[in-house]
């Protein structure tokens, strides 16, 4: 078992062993920068995802380092050069748009093995020293390439929209957008490959947020062990599937994410829609129960097996935030606010201005307040700090910004006067000590943010007005949008609607005019109501431990088959010169449709096959269930180059022409009488259902009946002909949605150990069927068998066995993996019981994945584990060797440069004009325009 069982029982671990636990997050919580030597590291705590970083810090804690090693995979965040942040910060004087990720330096950072294991040594001193995030164990992903922010693309113009029902992705689409995807495949691919450096049996794998979620599925592949755990949880919200199937790659996405055993959410709501897209999707099935602590869970069959779905929303660290808010330097911030707006009652609002916070919805309804109110004019003032947001330069952000603007503009020209302006907007991110003087002045505090996962400002407000300062601070009510995720947390908070400016300034005037006791009793409830960091990451770890124990991981029944590893088949078959390709037909090849005679061959399926038998290396079959006619129909006649096996193996036809070969001649046929007799008697009984007769096998098929009725005639049916199959050793196979009837002793099977045995291109008529000798140059290096169906179940069993007999006979024969090159891998669910070592969803996938092989699809298509450079190149390309070369150059360039740009001292200087200038926060100087960067230290009014 995985976590240690004394760790469950009691909490705390038997001597001398920890439960190692992986964390792997988008970004470290530093932001990094290079001095002007490639040694010189500048490390800066990052603004945000507090939350999630207090429970890295949390597990690190003396308290928790007792029972966990806790490791932090993240990538570094775009490494910047200290003298281009001088520049951007002369260009955001200039009011140039010189901010944020997307503008970093343009300089490529070429940095040797060395170089980055100093930064990871500064980083673990950095936790040594000061009272930033402390983990110990970092492990750096690195991604140097020249537009370090190519790796938030996807998950930030495509996901994130998504996410939050904005369907803006669908305006840049296209190439782009595949771009994006691509990068977006590669980043989780470092993280796969990072993780497989630190990886040790019995770790649990904690992944965080929508940046990595193929991540799951990438490890099952990687590890392909069955005790892996790997626990995700999803920060930001999850939307219905009606929005969130609009995503090209909804299915890559939901398959990536349910390779973990444990999925987490901010809500329920969040965890059922997420259940209702794996069901409409993955056509998956789910079971709801109730977890240890009373909380709904779902278990979810899908292409993960089965997933556990659950919600448990994020805290805050309360002990550490009254500790930091309640200083004497942040008393005196809270007294210079008061001052300057005395007489006057304060709300505040901390949103990162995006189309979600709800900003604009804030202002028009305080504006309505103001309207609907007014003897409050002149006797209120809302202080809003809205931080810039990620992608600060997108068209979306500019037109927010400007709506704002005119909102704050019209409101103080209305209601304010020379002396005083009712909206005090600060466009900025604002320092921790600044944020909690806000939080602890207010006599309100409005959230209307029209989607999010987590609010933390709500949680830190309610906390802070937990406490009972000399300065009033205890129990000032808190607003909150019904949209928020907090909602569902903080029950006792005055909720509201965001987009009725009405209601929502109705609350604010009966908020603000509450008794002191009304408050008290409101307080009570809702700080009882605020989940901590501490029992959140408990509580989530105790959960996951519940799940482990109960999927006794070493039943088979619970076996999720990983998802076949693309780039390692990929490298494999490039490797190869003797590669033998088993493919069935329906359902592997074509998708399966109501009549079986519509299931033909699509043009990209026939342009794949023929680009793949144009190979002389490759040795193409059709292993299939359907007769000779449909098979020289539809395959045959067009691509002759392909061998063809029809009735599961009753006939074989060799590649390039040739007769069909009868390898059922000297069987005693009449039992196809009596097996016709009794599936026609069920025809009539069951409307829909049809036989189709073929020269051997018999089908009865139930797809076009009545469900119910088909399924229950098909149990009847079986017991009807067990007589029949017994008496003439026939066998009576479950299909999809049909039952067939052929001799025992032809099988798929069978046709495998034909060909396997056999030196390419041997004519059927002349194999001898009892040969099971090779020589080294006979043996194929190279076996990708594919099926859907449980009459599959037969190749796979004979690919296994056969492996099983040339590790003994000819163990020096193993290929650089240390295996034969077999790939068994079945279509569909990776939960279905399968003997096959990996599983692809759906022919289309199979498509892809043939693409792949023959060049015409991209390997970053779908997600596999590749082994990449520290720039993000596929190890060994011609990319990476070029880059590995252009490395070197830099590297001897900069230390002949070394000395002159000592000597240039215009950026430097502005860094020494600036020291701490990223935490040195500022106000905004106006109220009526939105200065993008300005330089006071605290908030005054007036
Ligand atoms: O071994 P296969 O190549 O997978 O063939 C198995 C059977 O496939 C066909 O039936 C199935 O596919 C039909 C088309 O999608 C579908 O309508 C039907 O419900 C499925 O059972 C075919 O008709 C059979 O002869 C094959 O044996
Ligand atoms: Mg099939």
């Amino acid at each position: 078992m995985t976590v240690d069982a004394t760790l469950k029982a009691n909490g705390s671990a038997p001597s001398g062993k920890r439960q190692r636990i992986i964390n792997c997050v988008r970004q470290l919580p530093y932001q990094i920068q290079l001095g002007e030597t490639n040694d010189d590291w500048k490390i800066q705590p990052i603004i945000g995802n507090s939350s999630l970083y207090s429970s890295l810090d949390y597990l690190n804690s003396d308290e928790k380092a007792k029972n966990y090693e806790q490791h932090v995979v993240g990538w570094t965040g775009e490494i910047t050069r200290e003298q281009d942040f001088a520049s951007r910060l002369l260009a955001s004087y200039s009011d140039k748009r010189k901010e944020g990720p997307d503008d970093i330096d343009d300089d490529p950072l070429y940095l040797t093995k060395e170089q980055m294991n100093g930064l990871t040594e500064t980083i673990q001193q950095k936790n040594a020293q000061d009272g930033d995030t402390k983990i110990s164990n970092v492990h750096p992903v690195w991604l140097l390439r020249r537009d370090q922010s190519r790796w938030r693309d996807y998950a930030e113009n495509v996901l994130w929209p998504t996410f939050h029902y904005i369907l803006k992705f669908s305006s840049e689409g296209g190439d782009k957008e595949n771009k994006w995807w691509y990068d977006y495949v590669k980043f989780n691919e470092a993280y796969a490959m990072k993780i497989g450096e630190i990886y040790q049996k019995g770790d649990i794998i904690w992944i965080h947020d929508y940046y990595l979620l193929l991540l799951p599925q990438l490890l099952r592949m990687k590890f392909n062990d069955e005790d892996l755990v790997i626990a995700y949880f999803h920060h930001s919200p999850w939307p219905s599937n009606e929005y969130f199937r609009v995503l090209p790659r909804r299915k890559q996405i939901l398959d990536g994410l349910v390779g973990a055993n444990r999925i987490c959410f901010q809500n329920d709501g969040f965890a059922r829609h997420f259940v209702s897209s794996c069901k409409r999707l993955l056509e998956s099935t789910s079971r709801k129960s109730k977890n240890a602590l009373g909380i709904d869970q779902y278990e979810v069959g899908a292409y993960g097996g089965d997933v556990m779905v659950d919600s448990l929303p994020i805290g805050v660290n309360t002990k550490k935030i009254l500790e930091d808010a309640f200083t004497t330097d942040i008393d005196a911030k809270v007294l210079a606010i008061k001052d300057a707006y005395e007489g006057k009652k304060i709300i505040i609002g901390r949103d990162s201005l995006d189309a979600v916070r709800g900003v604009v919805q804030k202002l028009r309804a305080f504006e309505t307040f103001l309207a609907m109110y007014p003897e409050w004019r002149d006797k209120v003032v809302l202080i809003q700090v809205s931080s810039p947001p990620i992608n600060r330069n997108s068209q979306q952000t500019i037109k927010l910004e400007q709506q704002v603007t005119e909102l704050v503009n019209s409101i103080n020209s209305k209601y304010g006067d020379l002396d005083f302006s009712p909206v005090q907007h600060y466009y900025m991110r604002i320092p921790k000590d600044v944020y909690f003087s806000l939080l602890r002045v207010a006599d309100l505090c409005l959230i209307t943010s029209v989607r999010d996962g987590m609010n933390t400002t709500a949680l830190e407000y309610v906390t802070v007005k937990s406490h009972t300062s000399s300065y009033n601070c205890y129990g000032n009510p808190l607003i909150l949008s019904e949209f928020s995720g907090s909602s569902t947390v903080l029950k006792d908070a005055i909720i509201v609607n965001p987009w009725d400016s009405v209601a929502v300034a109705k609350r604010i005037n009966r908020a603000l005019k509450m008794s002191k006791e009304e408050k008290f009793t409101l307080e009570k409830k809702i700080w009882s109501e605020v989940p901590t960091i501490q029992d959140w990451t408990d509580k989530f770890l105790t959960t996951l431990d519940d799940i482990i124990y109960r999927s006794s991981p070493s039943s088979k029944d619970n076996r999720i088959t990983p998802a076949l590893n693309r780039p390692v088949l990929l490298e494999n078959y490039k490797q190869a010169n003797r590669r033998l390709f088993l493919f069935d037909y329906d359902g592997t090849l074509t998708p399966i449709v109501r009549d079986p005679a519509a299931a033909i061959p699509s043009a990209r399926l026939l342009s794949t096959l023929n680009n793949l038998a144009a190979d002389p290396k490759n040795q193409i079959w059709i292993i299939s269930g359907r007769d000779q006619k449909f098979l020289n129909k539809w395959l045959g006649s067009r691509l002759p180059q392909l061998g063809l096996s029809a009735e599961h193996g009753c006939f074989v036809k060799d590649i390039n022409g040739g007769e069909w070969v009868n390898l059922t001649e000297r069987f005693d046929m009449s039992w196809q009488v009596k097996v016709g007799k009794v599936m026609e008697d069920f025809t009539t009984r069951t409307p829909g259902s049809f036989l189709e007769r073929k020269k051997v096998a018999l089908t009865w098929h139930y797809r076009q009946a009545s469900p119910e009725l088909g399924e229950f005639h098909a149990i009847e049916m079986k017991k009807d002909l067990l007589k029949i199959a017994e008496e003439y050793d026939l066998e009576i196979m479950d299909g999809k949605a049909n039952l067939e009837v052929r001799p025992r002793f032809v099988n798929k099977g069978e046709i495998v150990r034909r060909l396997v045995w056999h030196k390419h291109g041997t004519p059927q008529d002349m194999l001898d069927n009892s040969r099971e000798e090779l020589t080294k140059d006979e043996m194929p290096d190279f076996i990708f068998c594919l099926g859907d169906d449980l009459t599959d179940e037969d190749m796979f069993n004979q690919l296994n066995r056969i492996e099983g007999i040339w590790k003994k006979k000819y163990p020096d024969q193993v290929n650089q993996w240390k295996n034969f090159g077999f790939y068994p891998c079945t279509v569909g669910s990776a939960s279905k019981k399968t003997v096959a070592k990996s599983h692809l969803t759906d022919p289309q996938q199979v498509l892809e994945t043939l693409g792949l092989l023959v060049g015409s699809v991209s390997l970053f298509q779908s997600a596999g584990t590749v082994e990449l450079d520290p720039r993000g190149h596929v190890k060994n390309s011609e990319s990476s060797l070029k880059s590995e070369q252009a490395t070197a150059e830099y590297v001897l360039k900069r230390q002949n440069s070394n000395t002159s740009l000592k000597k240039q001292g215009s950026s430097t200087s502005l860094n020494r004009q600036y020291p701490n200038t990223p935490l040195t926060l500022s106000r905004q100087n106006s109220s009526t325009s939105m200065n993008r960067q300005g330089s006071v230290n605290s908030i005054r009014g007036k």
